[in-house]
């Protein structure tokens, strides 16, 4: 028997509130960088792992740490809440700290834990069309859609549509269909929404580049700044996705976002599969 350790590549899979993740740490020197046809082949669910985001973990010299996160299309998204929020709770036991700093595409985040919570600061929304973006100059309060949704970016941009009920919103028919929409040119993550109690949301997400998921972070901050611009809510909503609970407090530094995170099994992707996965 052959005891020499198997080169390939270590993951970690986890989730929050059913949005699931592949957490590769690629901090140390020398290690991969994850490309678009690695992360589709990692995100394939019957022949790699699968996930609803790959986060990509690297070296920063201005944060604890840089994170770069990939849909399942192989496209790059600007932000992800709820991998965000699992990263910083694994990363907070690792480094035995109560907050940390990172770096993403919009900017530099931060987390604390607060209790058995952690939170994650996502940012300023971003309300001007061209930061979403849309296509062209318009109130991102009410969009010229059918159905009236507001569009918020978040790092990331999302259509939010307040309907009745959300139990019975047109997910894989209107989703996909608004994700594309010309008004959009980076696509979008579209929301649909309903309020349920004071300060309380049902809400449903189709992602960009993804599809239906269980639950999206940046889409519930979305939703969250949206309903409050609306008069629906207050500043401090929670919100119930198909997945799971999920807390927002849109405070004067940044809308924050916290919920459940689970780690499910680490594993290594081997050299054999890798190989075939790059051609
Ligand atoms: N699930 C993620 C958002 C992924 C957004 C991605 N689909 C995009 O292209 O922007 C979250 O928790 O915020």
């Amino acid at each position: 028997m052959n005891h020499r350790p198997t080169p390939g590549l270590p993951f970690v899979k986890m989730h929050g509130a059913g949005n699931d993740f592949v957490v590769i740490d690629a901090r140390a020197p020398g290690a991969g960088r994850v490309t678009p046809a690695l992360a589709r082949a990692i995100g394939d669910r019957q022949r790699g792992v699968g996930f609803d985001q790959l986060a990509e973990i690297l070296p920063d010299p201005g944060a604890d740490y840089r994170l770069v996160f990939w849909n399942a299309d192989g496209s790059e998204a600007g932000a992800c809440g709820n991998a965000s929020r699992c990263v910083a709770a694994r990363m907070m036991e690792a480094l035995g700290r109560d907050s940390l700093r990172f770096a993403t595409r919009r900017g530099m985040l931060t987390a604390v834990r607060e209790g058995d919570a952690v939170w994650v600061n996502m940012g300023a929304p971003q309300l001007d069309w061209d930061a979403v973006p849309l296509a062209r100059a318009m109130d991102t309060a009410r969009l010229p859609l059918d159905g009236d949704p507001a569009a918020v970016g978040m790092g990331n941009p999302h259509a939010v549509f307040f309907v009745p009920d959300a139990e019975a919103a047109p997910l894989t028919t209107l989703g996909p269909q608004v994700e594309h929409d010309p008004l959009f040119p980076q696509r979008t993550n579209v929301e649909f929404a309903s309020l349920t109690g004071p300060d309380r949301l049902r809400m449903r997400v189709w992602e960009r580049g993804t599809g239906v998921t269980l639950a999206c972070g940046s889409g519930a901050c979305a939703t969250a700044v949206a309903a409050h611009r609306r008069g629906l809510t207050g500043r401090r909503v929670t919100l119930d996705l198909d997945g799971g609970t999920l807390g927002v407090d849109w405070r004067d530094d940044g809308v924050w976002l916290t919920g459940p995170v689970a780690t499910v099994f680490e594993g290594t992707l081997t050299a054999d599969w890798l190989a075939e996965a790059a051609r």
